[in-house]
């Protein structure tokens, strides 16, 4: 018998790639046959593409949707019509029961293919305010699920509906000493990790090295700084511990971890929630985005779940004394934590964007 299918897309960065990580499971045990289209060099490729071998990647030229001038702005509708062309091809011919976008620039042209074939079309926005490509695709998808209430006001009404984080359920497995053997810290000291979000961050990064022999005094840290940032000059001390980017010890590492200082990416966010870390966040500068982090972590700041310091006021500020405001305030932001809702779990997303099919 035929197994039903079910095409996932999204990428460009991790954010755009770990809540249909989770999903991914949960569609294999009910026995679908999983496509995801992605594209041929965004990091979807290196963790869907390579990284899950139950998967069919799929991959397809995409231009990138810039807010700022570049050549390639005159070069990328062509790529986008080619990714159109290419999406529509692979959907008429492995013909998928629902389509599941988790935006980022590659997606857009995977909508408008779905749209093109009349295949029931979902997406999903993790931040506050809609992302550039969910805003594109919207009125081309049957239906949005967000992660904040709030951003039910950026979108049309009763299209809507908000199911919250889906977090990868692996992370909640995490054990303490398994941490501390991958790092081989002592755990003698209270442990901070840094999640610079899913390709680093040189702003963070600059601010804990600054301040490191400060920090050090009072906390082990283990620094997650993002492909090419590994400072070779620190390798040998002792108590700091630096990755690139991890993938399956993460769980192990936060495990072992009691504080965490963060981008405020969404999933991030609600990973460090989900499992009761107080964390200090430093949202990416409007400068430098549409300000999504800057709207999340005011979220989280007002509901009393972060401490948040802004980009501009980083280089002035002694993280090590953030840190210390952050270690007197753990059991206030421990209980507060504890009164939000646990997210829903992949099966529930899987059964809620499963009710939009044909
Ligand atoms: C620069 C940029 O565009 N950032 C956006 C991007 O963030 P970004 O891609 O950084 O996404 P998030 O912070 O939401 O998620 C990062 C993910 O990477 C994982 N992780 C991180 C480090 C590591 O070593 N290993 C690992 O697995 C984290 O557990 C998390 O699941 O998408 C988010 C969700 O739309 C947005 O809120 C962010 O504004």
């Amino acid at each position: 018998m035929k197994r039903p299918i079910i095409l996932l897309t999204g990428g460009g960065t991790a954010g755009h790639v770990s809540v249909n990580e989770a999903l991914i499971p949960v569609f294999s045990e009910k026995g679908y046959e999983i496509h995801y289209i992605g594209s041929h060099e965004g990091i979807e490729k290196e963790i869907i593409g390579d990284g899950h071998p139950e998967v069919t990647y799929h991959a397809i030229q995409s231009g990138k949707l810039r807010r700022y001038f570049s050549v390639k702005n005159f070069t990328d509708p062509f790529r986008i019509s080619a990714g159109v062309l290419q999406a529509l091809s692979i959907i008429r011919k492995i013909r998928p029961e629902i389509i599941f976008s988790k935006g980022g620039f590659v997606s857009v042209p995977v909508v408008l293919a779905a749209k093109i074939t009349k295949t029931p079309v979902v997406i999903h926005e993790s931040d506050v305010s809609p992302g550039l490509a969910n805003k594109l695709s919207l009125p081309f998808s049957n239906h949005i699920f967000t992660v904040f209430e709030k951003t039910l006001e950026y979108v049309p009404n009763g299209k809507a509906t908000c199911s919250g984080a889906i977090i990868r359920p692996e992370l909640f497995n995490g054990r303490r000493e398994e941490g501390l053997r991958i790092t081989g810290l002592t755990g003698d000291k209270q442990i901070l990790i840094i999640m610079g979000g899913s390709q680093g961050s040189a702003v963070v990064n600059k601010a804990i090295r600054k301040d490191l022999a400060e920090i050090m005094q009072t906390f082990d840290l283990i620094h997650l700084c993002g492909k090419g940032n590994i400072d070779e000059t620190l390798e040998n001390t002792h108590g700091y511990i630096q990755f690139e980017y991890v993938t399956e010890s993460l769980t192990h590492l936060l495990a072992a971890s009691d504080f965490a200082v963060s981008r405020a990416g969404s999933n991030a966010i609600f990973e460090l929630l989900a499992l009761r870390k107080p964390m200090l966040l430093i949202p990416l500068s409007a400068a430098a985005s549409r300000g999504d982090q800057i709207l999340n972590a005011t979220h989280f700041k007002k509901l009393g779940l972060a401490h948040v310091i802004n980009e501009e006021d980083v280089e002035q500020a002694a993280l090590s004394k953030e840190f210390m405001k952050l270690q007197q305030d753990e059991k206030h932001l421990i209980e507060n934590m504890n009164q939000t809702p646990l997210p829903k779990t992949p099966q529930e997303m899987v059964e809620m964007i499963m009710s939009y099919r044909k």
